[in-house]
């Protein structure tokens, strides 16, 4: 097959593991950079433009875009999928799961366990929204944030309210959360591939730290997830749309509970920590899923 890797840096460690998995298989993949492909819309034959010449002959499409090029990413590869190319994930999947609100909107609508939220923009009465997830200690997260970074944890009521103030007065959409505290500073990572979930880790914050992220000084074990966590984690990634996801999830003591589900999971993590060639299952299951089709949206979404 010819693959294009949608991928800003061929240096990172998700990018090279895809390389070197596709082409042992004996594929062709190409790194294209989407902020430097320029499109062709018209309506007899759209086309992708790169460093000059025309992006052709492509059967399928890894998408691995980053969150501040969403917007742009995605619309490259709605081109591509509207070329017929096949999408590991589809355009409109990425975009559903980037938006944390209506991410979480739809896996309630799935009876999907989550953490009691409030979504705000500028509300009038602080207290009676603090009070609707269930009262201080909340966690409170700017809608765009990643890798940890805007995520705070009120304690106090008090302390709630001045930083959902402070988040007001930035204009900024904010997420208001029931504090999970039995999850103890941990969150687990189901990699999700098709309707399987082909590896697990646990990530731990680092001491006096709540959140998990590895960017945040978190470390990362082995965990065994229980059957219910399993099924739940497939049932999000499909909920979204997703073909390969990541699907991260709290130990709560009203079950598990999921946090966010990730479009572009890295694979540096979950491979140290599982030992598991994940890159090389997510070519098979592009062999295999692509077969005769292209796209169930054709880019309409
Ligand atoms: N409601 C909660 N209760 C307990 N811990 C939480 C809660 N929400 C988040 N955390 C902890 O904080 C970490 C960061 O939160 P979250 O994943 O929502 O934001 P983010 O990591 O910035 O977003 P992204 O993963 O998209 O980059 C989580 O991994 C988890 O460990
Ligand atoms: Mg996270
Ligand atoms: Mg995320």
């Amino acid at each position: 097959m010819k693959i294009a890797l949608l991928s800003r840096n061929s240096k990172l460690y998700s990018t090279r593991r895809l390389i070197e998995a596709a082409e042992a298989r004996d594929h062709q993949i190409e790194v294209i950079d989407v902020l430097r492909c320029y499109m062709e819309i018209t309506s007899t034959k759209p086309g992708i433009h790169y460093k000059g010449t025309v992006l052709e002959g492509f059967d399928a499409v890894i998408p691995r875009i980053g969150a501040s090029v969403t917007f742009y990413g995605t619309a490259v590869l709605r081109q591509f999928e509207m070329m017929g190319t096949y999408p590991l994930n589809e355009s409109v999947a990425i975009s559903r799961s980037r938006d944390k609100l209506r991410s979480l909107q739809l896996l309630s609508r799935k009876g999907i366990g989550l953490p009691v939220t409030g979504f705000a923009h500028k509300p009038d009465d602080i207290e009676d929204l603090i009070k609707m997830v269930g009262g201080a200690p909340v966690v409170i997260k700017l809608l765009e944030g990643t890798q940890g970074i805007g995520v705070v944890l009120a304690e106090t009521k008090k302390a709630a309210e001045s930083v959902i103030e402070a988040f007001m007065g930035l204009k900024a959409d904010i997420l208001v959360q029931e504090f999970i505290k039995e999850a103890a500073g941990a969150d687990i990572r189901c990699f999700v591939i098709g309707d399987k979930v082909v590896a697990t880790m646990k990530r731990q914050g680092g001491e006096g730290e709540f959140r998990s992220n590895l960017h945040r000084g978190g470390t990362s074990s082995l965990v065994r997830i229980t059957p219910e966590e399993r099924s739940i984690a497939v049932r999000a990634a499909k909920t979204m749309g997703l073909n390969v996801a990541g699907v991260d999830m709290l130990r709560s003591n009203h079950g598990p509970v999921v946090m966010e589900v990730n479009s572009s999971p890295g694979l540096e993590g979950i491979e140290t920590a599982t030992g598991k060639d994940i890159a090389g299952m997510i070519i098979s299951f592009i062999e295999k899923d692509s077969l005769g089709k292209s796209t169930r949206t054709k880019g309409k979404g």
